[in-house]
């Protein structure tokens, strides 16, 4: 009968959290030990239910509201022209402002090319470990394999020829999707096409392609943040990607993409389509200085910092004023080292700490249609044992390494999301792909403390408040990344701006001047 409840319960799992909450599930009549929840047996074995149970199932799934279906998503007529290019084997390049859907064009282009060429042949990329975690993929360092750099071209060549695994990837690859271009160094670009080349130029039938004949999917925008350079370079050394000299070369199709669908009001697009450009236009600062406030006045805000100290210090000095237990969450990792290093840089902590109270953001997308994906924030309401069935469940509860993950008597915590969902958050697990092979895998909870985060990490996200202080950004693409992480103005909340922080680089600005104009 338990089970029965459970498999009844399984089938609500992902129904409206609003009906499901409107619910109110009697805690004893979930008050069990499961025979196959148990730590030791986490793998549930098949029932053959009687016709009477199978009766009460049915009726529960009849009673139950319709699931909520993931909506089919319209593209654009530009985003489809970037689809058939791809799908048609061109090398493409697509950008477009934050929230135009490259993301999303990309993740649905990624299912469909490991549909047509294979899951082995379809390198999923991007240049830094949250971008790479987010999409299953790997840095485009790891899938290069030439380590950290630093040394020549044919230094770098002969470190990947020594790597078995590296080369067979350069060889097997048909296609190499890279994500978040804006941070690919353009000696880099350029240092891959060569390796490409050499390597695949072996065979007679690709010798002399560029990129040795491998399909190019990357998506980027260069007005948001530039690459870390390891060193300073000299004044008017290449920086950005776009300026390797094998660039214009590596692409059969260009585009940006122009509808923005991450925000909709008028005043907040134009304003953020200048912020982009470096502009500073009167109206837009106006508009701007209204959505300056105390950094107190709205806590469901995210706060965001340029930098890490200042995200720590401010989500341990809110952790800390809530005295109350803090829990802790230790990741647990397997896999080969080098891509457990990019796991270590990814969004999921080596180790969380909670509270009741605690306000916390997903950082993995659990189930995009009920809106609980990367970015959600909430706060934590309870912490619940991993086999109670109050609260509705999301992630793997019953996952063995529960053990490790969890140190205080595998709890799980339990959030209320700002939408107003509640759920218990069981374990995620993040993987470094190579090809089709799993080289490296984190298990931990998916959730990060939400009171602060860095604007590295939160490129990419979307946020439904946050607050920032812009006087403290630094460098190009920074004030746009942060501001544009939002839906509505109402959103929007500043302790301060300075126009002088708004800057984009002159030679991005060219180089999306002459996009634009040639459209080729
Ligand atoms: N054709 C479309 N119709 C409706 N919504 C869309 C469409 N394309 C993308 N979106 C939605 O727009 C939002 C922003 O998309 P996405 O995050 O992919 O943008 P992005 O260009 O990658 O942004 P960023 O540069 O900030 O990372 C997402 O919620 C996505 O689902």
């Amino acid at each position: 009968m338990k089970q029965l409840f459970s498999s009844a319960l399984a089938t609500l799992r992902y129904y409206s959290s609003a009906t499901y909450h409107s619910t109110k599930w009697s805690k004893n009549r979930y008050n069990y030990k499961s025979k196959w929840g148990g730590l030791s047996s986490p793998i549930k074995p098949k029932t053959r239910w009687t016709n009477e149970q199978s009766q009460v199932l049915n009726k529960s799934k009849m009673n139950s509201p319709k699931m909520p279906r993931k909506p089919r998503m319209k593209w654009t007529d530009e985003q489809t022209q970037v689809l058939n290019a791809i799908l048609e084997g061109k090398s493409v390049f697509v950008s477009g402002s934050a929230g135009t859907g490259k993301t999303a064009l990309l993740e649905h282009v990624i299912k469909k090319l490991k549909k047509i060429h294979g899951r082995s042949q379809v390198f999923v990329t991007a240049s830094t470990g949250v971008a790479a975690c987010a999409l299953n993929g790997m840095t485009l360092h790891s899938f290069a394999g030439t380590g950290l750099g630093g040394v020549d071209r044919a230094s770098l060549l002969s470190r990947v020829l020594s790597d078995r695994r590296a080369y067979r990837r350069w060889i097997k690859a048909k296609v190499l999707v890279m994500d978040e271009s804006s941070m690919i160094e353009a000696d880099f670009f350029n240092d891959l096409e060569f390796i490409a080349s050499e390597i695949r130029g072996q065979d007679p039938l690709l010798k002399g392609k560029v990129w040795g004949g491998i399909q190019l999917v990357v998506s980027g925008d260069f007005f948001q943040l530039p690459p870390v350079l390891k060193k300073k370079k000299k004044k008017g050394a290449k920086v950005f990607a776009f300026e390797a000299d094998c660039w214009n070369a590596s692409f059969d199709l260009q585009i940006e993409l122009t509808k923005v669908f991450r925000q909709s009001e008028a005043d907040l697009v134009k304003l953020l389509q200048g912020i982009r450009r470096g502009d500073s236009d009167p109206e837009d600062l106006q508009i701007l200085k209204q959505r300056c406030f105390s950094s107190e006045e709205d806590p469901s805000a995210v706060q965001l910092f340029p930098r890490n100290e200042d995200v720590n210090r401010v989500n341990k000095k809110h952790l800390q004023s809530l005295g109350e237990q803090i829990f802790v969450y230790s990741a647990v990792d397997s896999g080969e080292e080098p891509s457990k290093k990019q796991l270590r840089s990814g969004i999921a902590p080596d180790q969380l700490e909670l509270c009741k109270g605690a306000r916390v953001m997903l950082c993995k997308n659990i189930n995009p249609w009920l809106k609980l994906v990367n970015g959600a924030t909430g706060t934590i309401i309870d912490f619940h044992d991993k086999i109670d069935a109050f609260y509705e469940s999301a992630g793997d509860c019953i996952d063995s390494d529960i053990h490790s993950i969890c140190s205080d008597g595998y709890l799980l915590p339990v959030v209320k999301f700002d939408s107003g969902q509640v759920l218990k958050i069981g374990l995620e697990t993040w993987v470094v792909m190579d090809g089709e092979r799993v080289v490296a895998k984190r298990k931990q909870i998916p959730l990060i403390l939400a009171w602060a985060l860095s604007i590295h990490k939160c490129q990419g996200m979307t946020l439904d408040r946050l607050h920032t202080d812009l006087r403290r950004a630094f460098g190009c693409g920074m004030v746009y990344v942060a501001l544009s992480r939002v839906k509505t103005l109402d959103g929007l909340h500043l302790s301060g701006f300075n126009p002088a922080k708004i800057e984009a680089d002159p030679k991005v600005l060219q180089f999306y001047q002459n996009l634009s104009s040639s459209r080729y």
